[in-house]
């Protein structure tokens, strides 16, 4: 975690973990925020995301663009970082032609707007000089609407570096508008050195006086496509620095601009594994604990939200979810349903109709975990064999939707000690299932 700034992170201990994103559903508000920044940008921003390489590097089939994440492409996870931001008026995604109906799918799926997909080149420069001529095609066919609408400026980023946030982008595409281009830059980790041909040192760089070229970076359109016109084959070829086309093709010189350790690219097959966790903390912790009124399970309620104290997740009681209490579908809440005595889901199934209905897991799995407390001289629903199979059926369902739903046991006591170990244990259990959201775990009846 950075010390007082992300920028203060100079040794990049863990190049993976970001500070609590800024979106972080706080208790107060309950949701996402999603309030608009203040910053105003009076020229218009497009965006080019290449996405047209292999991912030879992570070893996998699938390009890393396209590997699943919490059940979401890589890739739409950085559009919907870009998509958000409402100074943004385009973005141009680049795919091989072999992933453009893929690529189709997955907008049509996330409900991706403002997004337009292009074929790629063989090389990374090829594949955004590709999407940088997109953009101006796509004035082009405006007609008149060409002064005013084309792309002032041009903010590149590579589309496997899913966590960037408004407001660096923000400083990109104000210093790429004053200077001609940008681009985010980070301390080396490692010293650079170069080596003899036969394997020996040659010589080693001063660490210090170098940096990380880094994504995003941002260009007046006028210079990234001069710059693309004029470039050689070689540089097509093996180039990897569009800072660099600028500066050779058209004398500018990019401003650079320390940013966030959360810039990182997902290169290799265990960074997929660190985006995922990044992301799960990112996602909302609170859950709402429903209990249908019963005085049984307004104790248990009360008891559970005291022991979560402790553990991270905020917890929110609730006797239903109508009338203004359906304002907790709409929010990023998870739920927990307490069923007290019968054994019976349809509260579960009620729940989850609720939240399809308002097309809540669209982008993030939400959890819903069925707690069911067993009177004192009940039997368990585990020993009532329709329970167990009833619940992985209706969770194999769910997660078909993006919701994930468990099953917590557990069993009333007139020993108080042995109840409050309960009570604990299944704080304990909900807070992992909502921090995890492991799939594996999906419609299991866990024992409290
Ligand atoms: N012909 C190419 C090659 C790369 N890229 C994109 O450029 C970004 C950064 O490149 P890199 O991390 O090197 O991706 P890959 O080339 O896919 O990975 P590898 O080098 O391991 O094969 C990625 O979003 C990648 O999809 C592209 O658009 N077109
Ligand atoms: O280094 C860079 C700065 O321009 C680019 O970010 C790019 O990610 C390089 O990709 P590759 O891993 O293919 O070299």
């Amino acid at each position: 975690m950075e010390k007082t700034s992300p920028n203060e992170d100079a040794d990049n201990r863990d190049p993976a973990r970001p500070a609590r994103p800024r979106t972080f559903p706080t208790r107060e508000a309950g949701v996402r925020d999603r309030q608009p920044m203040d910053r105003s940008v009076d020229f218009p921003v497009s965006v080019v995301l290449p996405a047209g390489g292999t991912g030879e590097r992570t070893g996998l089939q699938t390009p890393k663009q396209f590997c699943s994440v919490l059940g979401r492409p890589l890739i739409s996870f950085t559009i919907q970082a870009f998509e958000r931001v409402s100074w943004i008026q385009s973005i141009v995604v680049v795919v091989a032609k072999e992933y453009m109906d893929l690529m189709t799918d997955i907008i049509q799926r996330f409900q991706h707007k403002k997004v337009q997909v292009v074929p790629g080149g063989k090389t990374r420069h090829r594949s955004i000089c590709n999407g940088v001529l997109a953009l101006g095609e796509a004035t082009r066919e405006e007609g008149q609407m060409l002064a005013a609408d084309r792309a002032k400026v041009v903010i590149i980023h590579d589309a496997v570096r899913p966590f960037v946030e408004e407001d660096f982008l923000y400083k990109i595409a104000m210093s790429a508008k004053e200077q001609g281009a940008a681009g985010a830059v980070r301390p080396l980790v490692s010293t650079v050195i170069s080596t003899t041909s036969e394997g020996y040192l040659d010589h080693s760089l001063e660490r210090a006086k170098y940096r990380a070229s880094e994504m995003p970076q941002g260009f007046t359109y006028d210079v990234i496509h001069q710059a693309y016109q004029r470039c050689t084959e070689s540089d097509f070829e093996f180039g990897t620095e569009c800072l660099h086309l600028a500066l050779q093709y058209c004398g500018t010189n990019a401003k650079l601009i320390e940013g966030p350790p959360t810039l990182w690219k997902v290169t290799y097959k265990r960074d997929l594994a660190a985006a995922e966790s990044i992301i799960k903390e990112t996602l909302s912790q609170s859950a709402c604990i429903i209990t249908g009124g019963s005085a049984q399970a307004v104790t248990l309620a009360d008891a559970l939200q005291k022991a979560v104290g402790a553990l991270d997740t905020e917890l929110d009681i609730t006797p239903d979810l109508m009338g203004d209490n359906s304002k907790y579908l709409l929010e990023e809440w998870n739920f927990i349903q307490i069923s007290v005595s019968h054994s019976c889901l349809s509260e579960v199934e009620a729940i989850l109709m609720d939240l399809e209905a308002v097309n809540r897991a669209l982008l993030h799995p939400v959890v819903v975990i069925w707690v069911h407390l067993n009177g004192l001289d009940e039997l368990s629903v585990s020993r009532k064999m329709a329970v167990p199979a009833a619940i992985r059926d209706l969770a194999s369902a769910a997660k078909l939707r993006n919701i994930l739903v468990y099953g917590i046991q557990l069993h009333q006591s007139a020993d108080t000690e042995r109840w409050e170990r309960s009570v604990l244990r299944v704080a304990e259990i909900t807070s992992t299932l909502i921090r995890d959201r492991s799939p594996a775990l999906v419609g299991q009846l866990l024992q409290a």
